[in-house]
């Protein structure tokens, strides 16, 4: 059942804590209380979702976000990459997370990338063939809103088929789609057409998946949780922010962490409960190393100096935070089409809600866009003779260029009028790292947020390549005539200093913080959790969410989040240890 107070959850025990009903929290509720023998409680800060039609409507998914009720409204600290300038920072804070207001793409990465995940932590799991089960297990291919015919723009042998979460390529055709589709044949060495990107190689341009089915926004709300309130053995407990987590005993010298603390007000009363099991912190790569240094898991002098009594020395709690900066080139175009329309004309913007409403069809059922690339720089880049290559492999990209029938932009508002195309690029390799550390004990304080953005030579100079990138792509003929000029101050950056300047005055970025409690390999003396995903020198707690990936994945991160929750569910339900009997051999052979 779902509870909003505390005081009224019946007084039962659970196996099993979770802490937030996100992306990734309701992949491991779901899974869990599949056994009916578990019971599970989730605790989660915001509300159920509120039948708002804009949660469900797909291109108006950027109204949802920042500043809103669904969001934690956070912003960065000053970033001395973006001259100085301070980020909106919002994740989600309702049930599904991030997942109920992100921008709904599906783009699962690199096989390189997984490849990776498995090599640092040493655990074959993590590969990419270690997850396709789990990619299968998460998915269902469901056809467009239009019923158009898909062969060529997405390989189905590629997909799930019966997994919970829908998705599927555009269902609104857009004039963009033959002059990309022209551009990948004229310019095929720089711009190769790739049938499915999503195939563990996504170099080239393809078609966009998202997460989408019937012209709907599919998240872990939706395809995860709602669908199994019904169940007796989980309960859900909302509007309530966990404040900390305590020891409730020892394993030998192991300390277990089982017992959770949450309140709905920082002046409000406090309550505490204990898992029989397990619990499992999916607050999100920004709340879950909140919380765990408000329990005093971190960096011990830090920690200190706050007035926080250490109680596990972790210092790589909250550090190692990798974001992918994002860039809108915003070129005016020579069209009626652009879905610009929207903010210029309301009757236009009413009849095509009420069109979605009425059948879920025309130009609200989809992401921002139908297309996007993903590239890599060529080997002989003079970067990489000052700075090693950051990527996981040749198929790994180190930017991504997205390809916008309208003006899309957070850096810069829309002028009321005009039809645009916007190319977004994104570094998505980037070598900076930030932070995310506690600016008071108060846990309904926000934290300081760094994510570091632009902060490498390597990382400005990949960008201003990507630019580089994106105006070759628009040059191609198919856009003669259409395109009719960048805009300023696109159009004045014209050369390496006024390129430099450009970026680091519009980059933003796609809020797709990771990292900031990263797997590592048993024995490794970095990291924060084990690649069973137990917090390291813990008992009882484990992290499933986007802190979680080692490296930040050459992908917008949820379809490779929501894989290894898949992953992960299957872990927690078995109850996989490996490093506590990986230790114990290492200890006893030298003693034997
Ligand atoms: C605007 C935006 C657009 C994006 N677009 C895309 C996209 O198009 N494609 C893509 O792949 N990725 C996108 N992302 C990123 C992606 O959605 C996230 O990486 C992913 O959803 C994170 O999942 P998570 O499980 O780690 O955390 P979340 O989904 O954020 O879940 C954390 C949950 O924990 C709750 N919580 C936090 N603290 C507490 C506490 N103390 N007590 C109780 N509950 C708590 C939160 O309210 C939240 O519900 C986007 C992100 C943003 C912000």
């Amino acid at each position: 059942a779902t509870y909003t107070d505390p005081s009224q959850l019946p007084s039962k025990s659970y196996d099993y804590i979770i802490v937030g009903a996100g992306t990734a929290g309701n992949v491991i509720a779901n899974r869990l209380t599949e056994n009916p023998q578990s019971q599970v409680l989730v605790i989660e800060a915001g509300a159920a979702r509120d039948g708002n039609p804009y949660l469900d409507m797909p291109l108006l998914a950027p109204e949802l976000s920042p500043n809103t009720s669904y969001t934690w409204n956070y912003t960065t600290v000053p970033q001395p990459g973006l001259n100085s300038r301070e980020i909106p920072y919002p994740r989600g804070r309702l049930v599904g997370g991030t997942s109920s207001i992100n921008w709904l793409f599906w783009t699962r990465g690199s096989s390189d990338d997984f490849n990776r995940y498995a090599s640092v932590t040493g655990d074959p799991g993590w590969s990419w063939l270690g997850l396709m089960p789990y990619m299968y297990k998460n998915e269902k291919l469901t056809p467009p809103a239009d019923g158009h015919d898909t062969t060529g723009q997405i390989n189905p042998a590629l997909h799930g088929k019966n997994g919970p979460l829908d998705i599927s390529v555009y269902g609104y055709a857009r004039e963009l789609d033959d002059k990309v589709m022209q551009t990948t044949k004229e310019l095929s060495s720089e711009f190769p057409y790739n049938s499915d990107t999503n195939s563990g190689n996504p170099l080239g341009v393809g078609y966009l998946q998202s997460s989408i089915g019937g012209g709907t926004r599919s998240s872990s709300a939706s395809a995860y949780l709602e669908p199994v309130l019904t169940r007796t053995n989980l309960d859900v407990l909302l509007q309530t922010t966990v404040t900390k987590v305590y020891q409730t005993g020892n394993n030998g010298d192991t300390p277990i962490f089982r017992g959770v603390q949450f309140a709905q007000s920082s002046s409000g009363p406090s309550y505490a409960l204990n898992a029989t099991k397990e619990v499992i912190l999916s607050a999100g790569s920004i709340n879950t190393p909140q919380i765990l240094m408000l329990s005093g898991i971190g960096d011990a002098n830090a920690l200190q100096s706050l007035g926080i009594k250490p109680v596990l020395d972790l210092p790589d709690v909250g550090r190692n935070l990798s974001d992918h900066p994002l860039l809108s080139n915003i070129f005016a175009v020579n069209s009626n089409n652009t879905f610009d329309v929207i903010f210029e004309d309301s009757t236009v913007a009413n009849a095509d809600a009420a069109q979605w409403a009425e059948n879920k069809t025309g130009l609200f059922v989809d992401a921002l866009a139908n297309q996007l690339g993903w590239f890599r720089l060529p080997k002989t880049s003079p970067i990489f003779q000052q700075a090693e290559d950051p990527t996981a492999g040749s198929k790994s990209p180190h930017y991504e260029i997205i390809i916008i029938d309208g003006w899309a932009s957070i850096a810069d508002p829309h002028p009321g009028t005009g039809h645009w195309m916007t190319l977004v690029t994104n570094l998505i390799s980037p070598t900076s790292r930030g932070s995310v550390t506690l600016a008071s004990t108060d846990p309904f304080a926000s934290p300081v947020i760094d994510p570091g953005l632009l902060n490498s030579d390597f990382d400005i100079y990949t960008m201003k390549e990507a630019i580089k990138a994106a105006q070759r792509f628009s040059n191609g003929s198919a856009f003669n005539g259409f395109v009719e000029s960048p805009f300023p101050p696109l159009a004045n950056a014209t050369d390496d200093a006024s390129l430099e300047q450009y970026a680091r005055e519009h980059t933003t970025t796609v809020w797709h913080p990771t990292g900031t409690t990263a797997m590592s390999a048993c024995d490794a003396d970095y990291g924060v959790v084990d690649p069973d995903l137990n917090v390291k020198g813990t008992m009882g707690l484990r992290i499933v969410d986007a802190g979680i990936f080692p490296y930040i994945p050459g992908a917008h991160p949820q379809a490779p989040l929501y894989m290894m929750a898949e992953r992960a569910a299957d872990l927690i339900k078995a109850g996989t240890q490996s490093c506590y009997w990986y230790d114990r051999l290492f200890w006893w052979l030298p003693h034997w």
